[in-house]
């Protein structure tokens, strides 16, 4: 009897194993106690022919553990390697660092109707997006002070399903109070943010070159960026046509002349008049300048690259948007093309796109900016009325990558523009790259999958009718997104909690 047994021993353990292996796989374990992940494992290995590293495109194996990333093998040493655990095999689709969003308006707490967290926050995990830096208007209150960070803090808390982290805003109220910016920023803003122009919100007044100089020599002791809006509101014709027809109001020309390239030059020429105080020596060494959105691709930009060579510190992005569209082809009324600065004609678009192959645009955003349909106006078209704002968070990395197809744009290349200058403009050291002792932020995708973006698609935005690229067929389809090695979206499925972290500089 004894022998019998000592002879079945084998077996059963294999019994044992192969009931281990089926529980660990069955559907309904998917989802473990754990409800900030689609996976059941904190310890396993990611695979893929086509792995996007600081050093180049690998094959291989990238390890996480606990949220992070522990170690990163080669194709030959993984068949080498003996230790394995749970293995996730990707195949040929790609593994990229998951994208950095730094310019995004979620509206939370006070309009979250127009996004807020949870709607923003999966749309950004469906699109590879594993961190955002929420914008400090739109929402209600603006955040201008540790207070009203505490707000954005508490609505962020349990809904968010990526990390966010918060900029501040330097508006005139706190510009010339030394005490009131460092009580912010040591509230954990990672930079702060302005505008140049009305911003179309109330309690988010423009701030002028005083104001940011001020703020640059608050930011410089704590090195942290200074984000700004720049166009400076200069005479043009269209704004004596405000009061025009209707048919006017509807046409997009009316609305481009409104805001000219020469907005985003004087903002920017006034703007280097203090952005020279960034310089090593100068008054506010430390502080660094970001120019968000840049739609004029020529005075404009011959400016910054100007500004760049004399040793300012400084940084300019612009947004899928002006890389995707030209005016040429924006109808007259459809307002979901309304943005600030505006979306300009081919020519400027071809010149943007140069500039960004050839490295003089350091970064891309979103600037996801949507509001309720009403007001974008759609059945009035418009323009010169309408919220001002593209809808876009989920769509980013496909737009990209479609658009810039023609133009050779490759794998490291989005890498660069959406995970690795990204982070380091809002200073996470730990993210925007697969490497050993990062966050494991990773997304995975299929370059060639195309998809038509229909009412068929599964969109997590509050508001899919504003978005600019309905109706588009894209190229790219992302298959899955780990937040500190958290599993939040496969396939359509998200986490069923909302686990993302709220970042606050320290
Ligand atoms: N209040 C806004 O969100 N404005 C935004 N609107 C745009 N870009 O049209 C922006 O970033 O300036
Ligand atoms: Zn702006
Ligand atoms: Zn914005």
């Amino acid at each position: 009897m004894e022998v019998v047994l000592w002879r079945l021993l084998p077996l059963l353990s294999l019994l044992a194993s192969f009931l281990f292996f089926l529980y660990l796989h069955h559907p309904s374990k998917q989802v473990s106690h754990n409800e900030c992940s689609l996976l059941f494992f904190n310890h396993f290995w990611i695979i893929s022919k086509r792995i996007v590293t600081p050093q180049g495109l690998i094959s291989g194996a990238v390890e996480v553990k606990g949220g992070n990333i522990i170690s990163i093998v080669m194709e030959e040493e993984w068949h080498r390697n003996s230790k394995r655990g749970h293995v996730i095999d990707y195949g040929e689709a790609v593994v990229m660092p998951g994208l950095i969003d730094v310019h995004v308006h979620l509206d939370d707490p006070g309009r979250a109707e127009w996004e807020g967290f949870p709607s923003g926050t999966k749309a950004a995990a469906a699109g590879g997006i594993t961190t955002l830096i929420d914008m400090p208007l739109n929402s209600d209150p603006s955040t201008v002070s540790p207070d009203t960070l505490k707000l954005k803090i508490a609505a962020a808390e349990k809904r968010i399903y990526v990390d966010v982290g918060f900029w501040g805003g330097l508006v005139p109220e706190n510009a010339f109070n030394a005490s009131a910016l460092e009580a912010l920023l040591s509230a954990g803003v990672l930079g702060l943010k302005s505008f140049m122009c009305p911003s179309g919100i109330n309690d988010f007044p423009m701030t002028n070159t005083s104001h940011i100089k001020e703020g640059l020599s608050v930011l410089a002791k704590y090195r942290r960026p200074l984000l700004v809006h720049a166009e400076i509101q200069e005479d043009s014709d269209s704004n004596l046509q405000v009061e025009n027809g209707r048919d006017e109001a509807r046409s997009y020309l009316t609305y481009l002349k409104s805001r000219p390239p020469l907005w985003e030059e004087a903002a920017i020429r006034e703007l280097l008049t203090v952005a020279k105080d960034t310089r090593i020596g100068g008054l506010a060494e430390g502080a660094h300048l970001h120019i968000v959105h840049l739609s004029d691709a020529s005075s404009s930009l011959d400016l910054i690259k100007k500004a760049k060579s004399s040793g300012d510190s400084i940084t300019v992005e612009t947004c899928p948007h002006y890389l995707a569209f030209s005016a040429e082809e924006i109808q007259d009324g459809d307002t979901r093309f309304k943005c600030a600065p505006p979306i300009r004609d081919a020519t400027n678009k071809e010149k943007l796109w140069e500039a960004l192959m050839e490295g003089h645009i350091d970064m891309l955003s979103s600037d996801h900016s949507p509001t309720i349909p009403e007001l974008k106006l759609l059945n009035d078209g418009n323009f010169l009325r309408a919220w001002g704002g593209i809808s876009s968070l989920q769509f980013v990395l496909p737009v990209t990558w479609s658009y810039g197809r023609k133009y050779g744009v490759t794998l490291e290349q989005l890498a660069l523009w959406w995970s690795e200058r990204p982070a380091k403009l809002a200073g996470q050291d730990s993210k925007g790259a697969i490497a050993i002792g990062n966050h494991a932020d990773i997304f995975v995708w299929q370059p060639d999958v195309e998809f038509d973006l229909n009412a068929d698609h599964p969109i997590h935005l509050k508001h899919p009718s504003i978005s600019a690229y309905l109706g588009k067929r894209l190229s790219g389809k992302v298959l899955a997104t780990f937040v500190r090695g958290n599993l939040v979206y496969e396939e359509g499925k998200h986490a069923p909690a909302a686990c993302g972290t709220p970042i606050l500089a320290t």
